[in-house]
Order: C-alpha cells, then structure tokens, then sequence
C-alpha cells in the first residue's frame, strides 16, 4: 500500500575520525545505469518496523560490511527540510525533519565515523568504488544531485 507520505531513506557521511575529520568515505553507486558512477552517502531504505538508526547500521552493513559509531544527525535547513511524518507504528522514531532525496524519497543523514578504523573496506554490489577522500576534494566529485545541499551543510558544520 502506498504510504501517505514520502518513505524515508537513512545515510551516513562517513569520516575518518568524528573528533578530528580529515577525509570522508566516498561511495559511487553501481545502479541505477543513469547514476553509475555518481558519488552518494551510503545507507538505503528504511524498512516497516526498523528505525531509522536501525535501518542505517544494517545498510552500512549488508553494503560496505562497516560497523560505525553514530555521531550528530546533520540536520536541513528549515527552507529544504520536509517535516516528519504523523507518528507510524510501522516507522518507528520517523520523527525528525528530512533533505529531500532523488525519485521522492526523504533523506535523514547522520555523521559517523567506522567503529574499527583498521578494518579493510569491503564494498559490495551497490557500489562500484568506496574510498576515503580528502574533506577539501570531496566536492570536486560528480555526486548524485540530491546531495549537493546536504554536502554544503556538512561543510559548514565541520568548519564551524
Ligand atoms: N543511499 C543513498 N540514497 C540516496 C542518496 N541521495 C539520494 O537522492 N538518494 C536516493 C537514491 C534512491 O532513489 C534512494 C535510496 O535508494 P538506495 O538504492 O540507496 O536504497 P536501498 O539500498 O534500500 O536499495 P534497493 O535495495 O531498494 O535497491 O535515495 C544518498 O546520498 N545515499
């Protein structure tokens, strides 16, 4: 059944360290063939009865087998933001404004940084390239256009 709102996807701008950020882990998709190649914040959909964190370390997880440590949620600007829904049984804590995302969806996007930063990257099918970026050359890549707003507001976060 269709939902009476936008579903929600949840994604994580994932740094080398939430402390002191130097790089961040940049992922290009592998699909849609129009998006091939386009650099996005990993994470996914959420699912009926997962919160949105929930649905973030699973996604992180099933896509990069990365386990993180969550920092703040990177919040939008009251001028892009879309408004949480009415509270949803089947979507727990959805209660947070959102970025609006491609195809219609909502975007929530966290900061966080890999619970074990020796770990290799292990991307899998959803991207064909993961690798940390320099913060000061993140921008200079070709990124979904949807993400172009969220990536000033990181910026601007982080040089605050
Ligand atoms: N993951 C992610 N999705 C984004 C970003 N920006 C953006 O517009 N989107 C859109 C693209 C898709 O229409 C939607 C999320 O799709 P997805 O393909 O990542 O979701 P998923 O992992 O659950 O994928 P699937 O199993 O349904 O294929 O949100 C972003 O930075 N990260």
């Amino acid at each position: 059944m269709a939902l009476p709102y936008p579903r929600l996807v949840v994604s994580a701008a994932i740094l080398d360290s939430l402390e002191h950020p130097t790089a961040m882990l940049c992922a290009a998709r592998s699909y849609p063939a129009e998006h091939a190649g386009q650099y996005e914040l990993p994470g996914g959909k959420v699912d009926p009865g997962e919160t949105p964190e929930g649905a973030l370390v699973r996604e992180l997880d099933e896509e990069l087998s990365l386990a993180i440590r969550p920092g703040a949620e990177l919040r939008p600007p009251e001028h892009l933001a879309i408004g949480a829904p009415e509270p949803d049984p089947t979507f727990p804590r959805d209660t947070a404004p959102a970025w609006p995302a491609m195809h219609g969806y909502r975007m929530r996007v966290w900061l966080a940084e890999p619970a074990d930063p020796h770990r290799a990257l292990r991307p899998g099918s959803a991207h064909e390239s993961v690798r940390w970026v320099p913060l000061d050359e993140v921008e200079v890549l070709d990124w979904l256009p949807a993400d172009l707003p969220i990536l000033t507001g990181l910026r601007a976060l982080l040089s605050r």
